[in-house]
């Protein structure tokens, strides 16, 4: 990138980033930060994103989502698209795939010359993880004794991975529809941490959710999971699924909570169902981090509405664009 970058690739040389070299570079720490930085720049107009395009392919009603942004920052400054795909089948094919599929195109803001193409289904499930770890950074100042999550899949996974990486819960609690997946996941998790029973599968969506502190729902089912009466007074919850017809969190749940986005101009578009019930949006994310409003009295339950920005992929890409150059040269 010519934007105050100091590696000295040839200008117009294309990069292509595989999957495999990615998941080389990424690093939790360096995540969170891209994303932390790409949320308070929507809130301070420094970064720039419409409403993403969803085509539907016929008769399967798979989404290809298009999503182009630019971001305006002396480190993570990019310009790029990232092309995402929503197939529910592909996790059910004799060879299964993943449900989210992505690929980033990252072109020099000056000049619009294609610089990189980098895959990109690590990079979403990451970045996405750690936009819910800023959200419960922000909207969550207490303790965190009690993780729970809603869905074994990929999202389960990684926001287990990344939760307790940045917060260190006592007990992390997952649910999953099927609950042998729920138990494959917890015993996987409590050997990749060299842990007994940190990682523990409940049976039961009540069991999951009572008492927890923080919740994380990510599933791609269009039933309700979480009911507001089981939900402990001050506790936060990142609501993760995108979804038209999503009803992970029961109507009352939305009415007695304090609901935070990413980004206006997405709710604006994917969010109505929500909007229907009489919610208004507290604010962005990005808008606690500037300080432009202040954060929810400690007792109110606050819902993290994610629905993942075109610029936290635009800061990643720059992210892994310049760890790639900087260790390949
Ligand atoms: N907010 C964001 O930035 C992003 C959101 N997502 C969303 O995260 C969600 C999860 O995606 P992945 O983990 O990649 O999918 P996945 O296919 O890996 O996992 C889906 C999980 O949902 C469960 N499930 C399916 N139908 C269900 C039902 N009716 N009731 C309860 N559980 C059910 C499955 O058992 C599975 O554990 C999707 O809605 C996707 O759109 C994905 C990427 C980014
Ligand atoms: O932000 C993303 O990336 C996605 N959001 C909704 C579902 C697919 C991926």
């Amino acid at each position: 990138m010519s934007t105050n970058n100091n590696n000295n690739n040839n200008n117009n040389k294309l990069v292509y980033i595989d999957d495999h070299r990615v998941r080389h570079l990424l690093d939790w720490d360096k995540t969170f930060k891209a994303v932390e930085k790409s949320m308070e720049s929507v809130a301070a107009g420094r970064a720039f994103q419409n409403a993403r395009a969803i085509t539907t392919i016929p008769k399967t009603h798979n989404f290809l989502y298009t999503m182009p942004g630019y971001l305006n920052d002396s480190k993570y400054g990019a310009l790029g698209c990232k092309l995402v795909s929503h197939f529910p089948e592909n996790p059910n094919r004799a060879k299964p795939l993943p449900y989210v599929l992505a690929n980033i195109l990252l072109l020099d803001p000056e000049t619009s010359i294609l610089k990189a193409v980098i895959a990109g289904t690590d990079i979403t499930n990451w970045r996405t993880a750690a936009a819910s770890a800023v959200a419960t950074k922000y909207l969550h100042r207490k303790e965190n004794n009690i993780l729970a999550i809603m869905g074994a899949g990929v999202q389960g996974r990684i926001h287990a991975i990344a939760f307790q990486h940045f917060f260190k819960f006592k007990e992390v609690r997952i649910w999953n529809r099927t609950p042998e997946r729920a138990q494959k996941l917890a015993v996987e998790l409590n050997r990749e941490h060299n842990t007994k029973n940190l990682f523990v599968a409940y049976d039961k969506a009540e069991d999951c959710v009572r008492n927890a502190d923080v919740i994380v729902t990510a599933t791609t089912g269009a039933s309700t999971l979480v009911k507001c009466e089981w939900i402990k007074k001050g506790a936060h919850i990142n609501a993760v699924a995108v979804n038209p017809n999503n009803r992970e969190l029961d109507d009352a749940t939305y009415k007695a909570s304090q609901v935070y986005i990413d980004n206006w101009n997405g709710a604006r578009s994917e969010l109505n169902g929500i909007k229907e019930l009489g919610v208004e949006f507290k604010g962005q994310i990005g808008d606690l981090i500037t300080g432009a409003i202040h954060p929810p009295e400690s007792d109110a339950i606050t819902v993290f509405q994610s629905l993942g920005m075109a610029v936290e992929d635009c800061a990643m890409a720059r992210l892994i664009y310049d760890l790639h150059l900087s260790s390949s040269s």
